[in-house]
């Protein structure tokens, strides 16, 4: 454990506030220093929270926190707020079972006003919480802290225009590090770069906005936009001030002796309207292996203080990642219309593999979903094949693009949904959970899910030849059987399953990667006298009937299990053999799928443990519906 004298006097942030500016300097060594000791034993996201741990003390120095709101945009970069919110004692339980949240969260402490991980919403949130104060006749600042990767996704545009124009009092402090995951893509990156590198003339703008603050409003608006004017003269003005916000900066977000006066003046200011504070910080700042890392450890494993060394596991099988990469590389190696989108997760989608062998026909269009679906339709609409490779979780977020764009006019795009189910450590807010319900209800979608990775190498290959209409094929986090792999996949008839072992009395019929929990249910329950059939659906639309109505009539119980909630496999399932009475026969059908509420972080075999989806919870299920089954009197027919 690190020294940190100063840093365990600190219990709560307003034991910052009366340490001098040496000794606020002293905490934020300290702090990166135990941020880095926590980090090493717990792995998650070190890179993002180095970068804001002098951001960190000085905003919760300055500002009456939790008073005042403080909103981290994502919050991977919140370990450094976490530990000086009181929960220093609980840092080493980061992302483990029962412990500390990767992210910002409401449940877990006052100062997390604002729950986070899907990017983006920090502004939009902000801007609630100031119009409610307003609202309430309260007083308080809300601050809210986002990356420049961040800030290149639509939402931040919609909360900024809605800002600006309500002339909220509202702090945005940008914290460029000129990172995304990736280095950032885009023209907002460029344009912050160019903004950093014009570096404005404060003194003549403090002028004018002393000026602006004399004059009665009317006239001070006069003076403000003269202000302005003369910063378009002077720097050419900047996109914030034009969207509404009075930006000051680029600043060094790692100087606290330019941090402090900064936000203790935005904090006294009587400026009316939203505030843009551009801050300069470096990613993985403080601490050597993470600077020179080309994603400055974005996420890391556990790792040794010393050498920066990660722990990794003992190589194991490709990972259904790396084996979607191969896949649709060999696939465009045979079809020059493929092509593949990424909203700024390049490495985390397989995608950075498939810029290298085919960069002119990959895109990273930035944390974009949205765009990154309907751009993807517009390639469609040509005759391209676009593989829009977007984690499950992340694909909600273009919802209506999928729905309108895609879906509804018949467009074949690919949809290649990594991360589906229950992920571990990143918990409830990153589970592929919903897909197989959100897409399943769409007509003309076709939906799979590979049992293996040689099922998603088959499966990317049958996508690559599905052209009359959109496709979502959906895999999980981490490392495959270790299957032996062809060169390229093999297509599939779409809407077949397939049998993988025959029985009498109770069916499992599964959907996705649960297929190994099923088997080795089916064993367990053949030790007990019941014969099992297995089967893999591989499709969930269109579903194949005739496999589906065939296991109804000849087992006494049927048994669905997909990694997805309500709504999804099962139901369709049930909805089918609703309509041809094979419910009313005295089959017993049991769906099992995600309960109804969010599992926390945790390894994922203890989620699917909580979720009751492993072998142990489909046997018990079996023998209680086969229980059942037996009881009653001889089904009819
Ligand atoms: C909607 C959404 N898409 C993708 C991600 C994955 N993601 C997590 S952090 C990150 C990069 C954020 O960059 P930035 O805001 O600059 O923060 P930094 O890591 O640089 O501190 C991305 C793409 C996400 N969390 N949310
Ligand atoms: C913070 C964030 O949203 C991403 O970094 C995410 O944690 C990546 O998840 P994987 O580790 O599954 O790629
Ligand atoms: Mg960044």
């Amino acid at each position: 454990m690190p020294h940190t004298p100063l840093l365990d006097r600190i219990r709560e942030p307003a034991d910052l506030r009366n340490l001098s500016a040496e000794q606020l300097k002293q905490v934020a060594v300290e702090l990166r220093a135990e941020t880095i000791d926590a980090v090493s034993v717990t792995g998650g996201h070190l890179g993002a929270s180095l970068g804001v741990v002098e951001l960190t003390v000085a905003v919760h120095a300055v500002f009456e926190t939790p008073h005042d709101r403080l909103i981290w945009d994502v919050g991977h970069q919140a370990y450094p707020h976490k530990i000086l919110t009181g929960r220093r004692e609980r840092i080493r339980t980061l992302r483990q079972g029962g412990g500390l949240s990767g992210f910002t969260r409401r449940s877990e402490s006052e100062y997390d006003p604002f729950g986070a991980a899907h990017s983006s919403t920090s502004i939009s949130a902000g801007l609630g919480m100031a119009v409610a104060r307003e609202l309430k006749g309260e007083e308080r600042h809300v601050i809210a802290v986002i990356g420049d990767g961040a800030m290149s996704a639509g939402m931040a545009y919609e909360a900024m225009n809605n800002a600006g124009a309500s002339r909220a009092n509202l702090i945005v402090v940008l914290n460029d590090n000129d990172m995304s995951i990736a280095p950032p893509v885009g023209a907002m990156s460029a344009y912050l770069s160019r903004l950093i590198s014009s570096r404005p003339f404060l003194s003549i703008r403090e002028l004018m906005a002393k000026m602006a603050r004399r004059f009665p409003r009317p006239l001070e608006r006069a003076a403000r936009r003269a202000d302005e004017f003369a910063r378009g003269l002077l720097t050419g003005g900047t996109l914030f001030e034009e969207l509404g916000f009075y930006y000051v900066g680029p600043i060094d977000g790692h100087d606290m002796d330019h941090l402090m006066p900064v936000l203790r003046n935005l904090r006294d200011t009587d400026h009316q309207g939203p505030i843009l504070l551009h801050v300069v910080t470096q990613k993985g700042k403080g601490y050597a292996p993470a600077e020179q890392s080309a994603d400055k450890y974005h996420g890391v494993a556990k790792f040794n203080v010393v050498t920066g060394e990660q722990v990794k596991a003992p190589p194991g099988p490709p990972s259904y990642t790396k084996v979607f990469a191969k896949a649709l590389i060999a696939e465009a190696a045979a079809d020059d219309r493929i092509v593949a989108v990424t909203a700024a997760m390049p490495s985390g989608t397989g995608l950075d593999a498939f810029g290298k062998a085919y960069p002119k026909r990959s895109f990273d269009v930035g944390i974009a979903e949205q765009h990154a679906v309907t751009f993807a339709a517009g390639m469609a609409t040509e005759g391209m094949k676009p593989f829009c490779a977007i984690y499950s979780t992340f694909l909600q977020r273009a919802y209506d693009q999928v729905v309108h764009d895609v879906a509804l006019q018949n467009l074949p795009v690919r949809f290649a949904l990594d991360r589906a189910g229950l992920v571990g450590a990143d918990g409830a807010t990153h589970a592929g959970s919903f897909d197989i319900a959100y897409l399943g209800c769409l007509p003309n979608m076709v939906l799979m899910a590979a049992a293996d990775e040689l099922e998603l190498m088959h499966m990317v290959a049958t996508q690559a030849v599905l052209d009359s209409g959109p496709s979502a094929l959906r895999y999980p986090r981490g490392e495959g059987l270790g299957l032996a792999l062809p060169e390229r996949g093999t297509p599939l008839a779409i809407g077949r399953g397939r049998v993988l072992r025959e029985g009498t009395s109770v069916a499992i019929l599964s959907y996705g990667a649960r297929l190994g929990e099923c088997l080795t249910a089916a064993e367990d329950l053949g030790t007990r006298g019941l014969s099992c059939t297995v089967a893999d659906a591989r499709f969930a639309k269109p579903l194949d009937v005739e496999l589906v109505e065939r296991l109804a009539r000849e087992h006494a119980v049927l048994i669905t299990v997909e990694e997805g909630s309500v709504g999804g496999f099962g139901s369709l399932v049930m909805q089918h053999l609703a309509w041809t009475g094979l419910l009313e026969t005295g089959l017993k059908l049991r769906p099992m799928v995600l309960p109804d509420r969010y599992i926390d972080h945790n390894s994922p075999v203890k989620q699917y443990d909580e979720a009751g989806l492993n072998a142990p919870q489909i046997v018990a299920a079996a023998l209680a519906a086969m229980g059942e089954a037996n009881a009653r009197p001889a089904r009819a027919g």
